[in-house]
């Protein structure tokens, strides 16, 4: 099923069937085991979200909104409500994730054909903190019986190779975003920007289709501490929260500030003490931090913004990383929270991945980039019935080209401040395209 924006009542025109149950309770765990959720995965448009074991699996489309141009957030919350608005619900486990639960992914610029999509699937698969749980969603008009694992998992299917990977120019040539590098410093020493974040993109042609679930082991495996997800054909493991809100509570993990690792551990400690010194690493993470506190604000009785960032380390780079956290204020009454889809919104762009300030640097990126981000360092992640939910900004990521899935579009970019150097930049959107290299290559080391 398709739609519209607004998901009109003839559109979907028996209500959404949602079943929630505790796998722990079904006994059928030993059959199919939910431990591992990316195991649970078929081949078709997997959807995932994955963090060191919990999170979210699914797979199926019961109902699909695609949204463009600036309402896009707007429109796919009005979609999702009108359809939770005639909904019947039973879950059993009511947890974060139980329920009805929608993945979405939505573009970078407004202006993008690329537009966004929320996707409601047909069986999500849930684990959190050794507690697991099935729900399966239809429309009809009554519920079905409580649903079995082994009804919904078909016989495991190995994931694929995608065997030899080559890779070709992006939309821009190595030598040619050295340039764009240039301009983007050129034009914050004049004083048109304070930082830009300009992005690249380079193509990968596989010798078999790309399995996705191939892509998505490779990288939670090796990024455990990174979002594992999949959501149409978008697929990565970003280390950045752009914001979870739970129970009234949001947290956003805000990262700015890079330095390659060389494999070696002490050289990667000293590294490490370079990075927590180094004065353009902090600027670019002061601009950061600043965004999204400022836009957290409005909608929080109090928040808690670091003052100082710590290193997150990664298998290919070190990262300034802070974690900011708020309590949304109660607008009075029994009105609800902003959901957690209107506060990505509210945040994105971040100066992480645009700049500051915010509407100079788009319009810089617009100028200078050349090329469309398309849902690359949007939000990606999942909302639920009670609007929580979490939203990762898509990076260290890749689109599969949904009329040729050999061909996938890998993305990465750099925050630019007075002090960046081009051939630097370049050396770190290498070291930023190694994750997803390594997800799609058999062998690829990582480093
Ligand atoms: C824009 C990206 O990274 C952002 C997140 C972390 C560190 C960044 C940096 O140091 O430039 C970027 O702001 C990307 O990975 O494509």
């Amino acid at each position: 099923m398709s739609t519209q924006p607004s998901a009109p009542a003839d559109v979907v025109p028996q209500p959404l069937l949602v079943r929630t149950v505790a796998l722990d309770d079904l006994g059928d765990t030993a059959a199919v085991d939910p431990h591992d959720l990316l195991d649970l995965l078929p081949t078709e448009r997997p959807l995932a979200w994955v963090r060191r074991g919990d999170g979210l699996v699914a797979w199926g489309e019961t109902l699909r909104v695609e949204v463009g141009g600036a309402d896009r957030f707007a429109d796919a919350e009005r979609a999702w409500q009108d359809v939770l608005a005639r909904a019947i619900v039973r879950d059993e486990v009511q947890v974060p994730g139980s329920g009805p639960v929608a993945f979405g992914s939505f573009a970078f610029d407004e202006r993008s054909a690329a537009g966004g999509v929320i996707v409601v699937p047909k069986v999500v698969v849930g684990r959190r903190g050794g507690r697991s749980w099935l729900t399966t969603i239809t429309t009809g008009a009554r519920l079905h019986p409580a649903p079995r694992l082994s009804d919904v998992v078909g016989p495991r299917v190995p994931p694929v190779d995608p065997g030899a990977v080559a890779y070709t120019d992006g939309a821009v040539s190595a030598d040619g975003w050295r340039d764009v590098v240039a301009r983007g410093i050129a034009a914050i020493r004049s004083g048109d920007v304070e930082k830009v974040v300009l992005a690249r993109d380079v193509l990968a042609r596989a010798e078999h289709p790309v399995d996705v679930r191939w892509a998505l082991e490779r990288l939670a495996t090796e990024y455990p501490s990174c979002w594992t997800f999949s959501v149409d054909g978008l697929v990565g493991a970003t280390p950045e929260l752009l914001v979870r809100s739970e129970k009234g509570l949001v947290t956003s993990r805000v990262l700015a500030g890079t330095i390659r690792r060389t494999g070696d551990d002490a050289a990667d400690l000293a590294r490490a003490a370079i990075l927590a010194h180094s004065s353009k690493d902090l600027e670019e993470h002061e601009y950061a931090v600043t965004s999204v506190a400022h836009a957290l604000e409005p909608f929080c009785s109090s928040t808690n913004v670091p003052d100082v960032p710590f290193v997150l380390h990664l298998p290919n780079v070190l990262h300034l990383a802070s974690d900011v956290t708020g309590v949304l204020s109660s607008p009075g009454g029994d009105a609800a929270h902003p959901s957690s889809l209107a506060l990505a919104a509210a945040l994105h762009p971040t100066a992480a991945v645009c700049g500051t300030p915010t509407v100079a640097a788009r319009e810089l990126i617009r100028s200078i980039e050349g090329m469309d981000r398309a849902r690359y360092a949007g939000p990606v992640g999942w909302f639920g019935a009670d609007g929580d939910g979490e939203w990762g900004i898509a990076l260290r990521s890749a689109a599969i080209d949904p009329d040729d899935p050999r061909r996938v579009r890998l993305f990465a970019g750099c925050g630019v401040v007075a002090a960046s150097d081009p051939a630097a930049e370049l050396a770190e959107s290498e070291a930023k395209l190694v994750p997803m290299r390594y997800a799609l290559g058999r062998d690829a080391s990582l480093g």
